[in-house]
């Protein structure tokens, strides 16, 4: 990391063709609203903000779509610690693809969660998105062309809990409330806070790894001296007995033919185990 930057985040737009993703982003960085962007690759630009105190790094990167596919490439939004999710009200199948994107993201973290959590209770309440999301619906000054209310856009941000804005990258005075620099200023600072609250889960996790992979060593160590004092007790070539399984209601072969044996066994156990 360079000298005096804090964090860097990572800041993907993504949504269907000519929604105005690169006209937003150059927006935000510059003020300026250009027309026209011909570009078939992601364009990715950096640039530091001091947010709240912070010196923060920020790459935003315009992810292109390919020219013959109408789905929003999400798999791109992978390794980012946020994302801008893009339609144009006036095209309601952007409108569409985004809504796909969004449950794409949802699904990509539900994976991610599914691996170290409960899976019935998974099932029941959908893992959140695995990073902050803001839709933006672009295009605001069109609305004599508008095929998508904004309260669609509102319900579809609500079902997804992720924040959701009327824009206009040509005309900033038809945005709601917010400016645009105000949203993704916010992201940026709502990612940063999501990065730090990671950072600490995976050290805590790094820390409770190590506590556990001392008890292993510690539980190897018992078992050892286990086998040893059995060694001793039995002769060294003879088989451990088998404990008498409670669980089963029984006593083993051995145990009742041996009870002192099995009966030092266990008390050796008690003693040493971890
Ligand atoms: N009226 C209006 N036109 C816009 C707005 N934002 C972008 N446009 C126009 O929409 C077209 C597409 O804008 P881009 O920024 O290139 O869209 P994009 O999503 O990056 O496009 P691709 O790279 O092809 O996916 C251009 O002609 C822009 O001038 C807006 O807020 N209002």
């Amino acid at each position: 990391m360079k000298s005096g930057i804090q964090y860097q985040i990572k800041v993907i737009i993504i949504g269907a063709r000519q929604v105005g993703k690169s006209a937003l982003t150059v927006r935000y960085l510059t003020r300026r609203y250009i027309g026209e962007y011909k570009s078939h690759t992601d364009l990715s630009y950096r640039q530091v903000f001091c947010i709240d105190g912070s010196s923060i790094e920020v790459e935003i990167v315009d992810v292109s779509n390919h020219p013959e596919d109408t789905s929003v490439p999400v798999t791109r939004a992978k390794n980012s610690d946020a994302c801008v999710v893009v339609y144009s009200i006036s095209d309601r199948t952007s409108f569409k693809a985004a809504h796909e994107a969004l449950a794409a993201l949802q699904a990509s973290s539900q994976r991610k969660s599914f691996e170290d959590d409960n899976k019935e209770e998974q099932e029941i309440n959908p893992a959140p998105l695995s990073v902050p999301v803001v839709l933006l619906a672009n295009k605001k000054d069109l609305g004599h062309l508008r095929q998508v209310e904004a309260d669609e856009g509102r319900e579809l941000a609500k079902q997804f809990s992720c924040v959701f804005c009327e824009v206009s990258a040509a005309d900033p005075a038809e945005s709601e409330p917010e400016d645009l620099a105000g949203i993704f200023n916010q992201l940026i600072k709502e990612a940063r806070s999501f990065k730090i609250r990671q950072q600490d889960t995976n050290n805590n996790a790094h820390n409770n790894n190590n506590g556990s992979s001392n008890n292993n060593r510690q539980r190897k160590r018992s078992v050892y001296i286990i086998n040893r004092m059995l060694g001793s007790l039995m002769g060294r070539n003879s088989m451990p007995p088998e404990l008498p399984s409670s669980r089963k209601g029984g006593t083993s072969q051995m145990a009742s033919s041996m009870p002192n044996v099995a009966g030092s066994f266990r008390s050796v156990f008690k003693k040493r185990s971890v």
